[in-house]
């Protein structure tokens, strides 16, 4: 019987090495750089939170692919993940930002103006479900996002969704975070994990599996940093 894996995907910490040294930390904005090490020191233990930096280098490329404009972003944090996105829109580009956590947000907000990109983001200091359901109670937003990116809270994924598939325009993209969880997804329900291991793994397998058949969605599961899904809205 084997144990929960450590929370990186590759099991090789070698070669994680190699891709984060060779091809993503060269390619990091100055900016972004400073907000990860100023996450590190006020948060030591917390600052496994923001996006590795190879994840963020993907999502800052998908948002210019899309030539995305519009964009929603649920889990701020010290705003690793918002500052690449910030910095992959155009001037013009607006981002609804939301998280409940003001105080880590101003941790980041530092960077993200010395990067000359705050006048894209619109911080809401909000729980996500009590905002996404006015905004689509407000009646004005529906399809009105190219991209979403989502992480927060685990339990919350599926009602997210759900509200999502209204905000986004159809051909647009919803991205969730986290979803291989370390890879304990994959491991046997009795063997040993911590309990909120098991808490999150549970909440990402019947996501995994609901996003897997949704007909609404097509989507893909790539293996990057802790597992990345790509959701594209069909109808
Ligand atoms: C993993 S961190 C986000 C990391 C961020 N994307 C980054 O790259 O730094 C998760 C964030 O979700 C936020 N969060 C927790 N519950 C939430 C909720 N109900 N609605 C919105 N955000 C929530 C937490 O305050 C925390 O800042």
């Amino acid at each position: 019987m084997g144990t929960a894996p450590e929370k990186t995907i590759l099991k090789s910490s070698a070669l994680q090495k190699y891709i984060l040294e060779t091809c993503a930390y060269p390619r990091e904005h100055e900016q972004l750089k400073e907000l990860r090490e100023a996450s590190f020191k006020k948060y030591p233990f917390l600052s496994v939170m923001n996006v590795p930096v190879d994840e963020g280098i993907l999502l800052s490329m998908l948002i210019k692919i899309m030539n995305a404009k519009k964009t929603i972003e649920i889990g701020v944090f010290t705003g690793y993940s918002l500052l690449c996105t910030a910095l992959a829109l155009p001037a013009d580009a607006k981002i609804l930002a939301v998280d409940p956590n003001r105080e880590a947000y101003e941790v980041g907000l530092p960077f993200i103006q010395k990067a000359g990109v705050e006048q894209k983001i619109n911080f809401i200091e909000s729980d996500a479900s009590s905002f996404l359901n006015a905004l689509i109670a407000d009646g004005k937003e529906e399809g009105a996002f190219d991209f979403a990116f989502v992480d927060a809270n685990k339990e919350d994924y599926i009602k997210y969704h759900e509200l999502l598939l209204k905000l986004v325009k159809i051909g647009g993209i919803i991205a969730y975070d986290n979803t291989l969880w370390s890879g304990s997804v994959a491991v046997a329900e009795n063997d040993e994990m911590n309990e909120k291991t098991r808490k999150c793994r549970k909440h990402f397998i019947e996501l995994n599996s609901f996003l897997a058949i949704d007909p609404r969605i097509e989507s893909s599961l790539i293996s990057i940093a802790d597992g990345l899904t790509l959701c594209r809205r069909l109808y």
